[in-house]
């Protein structure tokens, strides 16, 4: 297994969405140990903290299809210049949320890097609205759109290049509550999708098979994985702002994580929507810690 230099980067923000405690993801992350158990696999860690994110709201008119427009386009701005100096460095990043907006920043960070990036978007969400779309305002619903260079121009725009990565080199996995627009989207795109259907009936060892079979044939240069933790079951994971039942399983989570790894084709990934108030016992973010042993070389035996 390749060891790898791995820079963590936390960004304590709650501003894609409504519901408070989402800003304490990444220390409710650290605390379930992940620097000790990535360590242990024999990977080098460096933990760079966190983002600094603004507690004061800027007194910006309020735009109900754009909420906290202004305090995500900082923390979008600031981890994007974070990861692009982690690339810089030739080290790994693994960024943990924080909403899912901060995917935004991520992936601006990786665009310049990568001209052929494939993305996994594990998530139960498509997260592909537009403030056309949305039907609540939440800016992480929206920050696939945003990648693909759809929605407000001065998200899209972070780091002055849009767009950051191409519709063909997404997959989804795990959907199973999307919005109108956002069904509009992904056919006119050319997204691939698997929702929880397929993953039903073929498997996840098939879909994960199918995934990283296509996008080798579209010669990706590097793979990012946004996992969402509303893309499991709530069951497993009841930490997470927007749960949706009939989920993705603990071990079917394990098994694509572990096929990542196997593929050897990742390089970099986040883990966002740890919400330790609406955890239980931490939980949500034992998971995230877990899966994450599993995509960096964990093995069982
Ligand atoms: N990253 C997430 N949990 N996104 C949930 C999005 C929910 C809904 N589709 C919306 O746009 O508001
Ligand atoms: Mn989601
Ligand atoms: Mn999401």
């Amino acid at each position: 297994m390749n060891k790898l230099d791995i820079s963590i980067i936390g960004v304590p923000t709650d501003y894609g969405q409504a519901r408070r405690g989402v800003d304490m993801g990444p220390s409710a992350i650290r605390y379930a140990g992940v620097v000790e158990r990535l360590e242990a696999i024999g990977h080098k860690v460096q933990d760079l903290g966190d983002i600094r994110v603004s507690q004061t709201l800027k007194n910006a008119a309020v735009d109900e299809k754009l909420l906290n427009l202004e305090e995500v386009i900082d923390v979008s701005t600031a981890l994007a210049n974070n990861v692009h100096a982690v690339l810089e460095q030739k080290r790994f990043p693994l960024v943990f949320g924080g909403d899912h907006s901060i995917a935004i920043g991520t992936l601006a960070g990786l665009g310049e890097h990568y001209k052929n990036l494939g993305v996994i978007w594990y998530d139960a969400h498509a997260d592909l609205n537009t403030p056309e779309t949305t039907p609540s305002g939440n800016i992480h619903g929206m920050p696939l759109a945003v990648s693909i260079g759809l929605g407000h121009e001065r998200l899209v725009r972070i780091r002055d290049f849009a767009p950051k990565i191409k519709p063909e080199n997404v997959i989804i996995i795990g959907a199973r509550s999307v919005d109108p627009g956002e069904r509009e989207l992904i056919r006119q795109q050319g997204i691939k999708v698997y929702t929880m259907h397929e993953i039903d009936r073929l498997g996840m060892t098939r879909v994960m098979e199918d995934a990283l079979a296509y996008l080798k044939e579209r010669n990706v240069d590097g793979l990012h994985l946004s996992l969402d933790l509303d893309g499991l079951d709530p069951l497993y994971t009841p930490g997470v702002g927007t749960p949706v039942p009939g989920g993705i399983t603990y071990r079917e989570s394990h098994l694509a994580m572990e096929m990542l790894q196997e593929s050897g084709m990742l390089t970099s990934a986040e883990f966002v929507e740890v919400n330790p108030i609406l955890d239980e016992k931490n939980t949500t973010a034992n998971v995230a810690v877990a899966l994450m042993g599993s995509l960096f070389g964990e093995t069982l035996v």
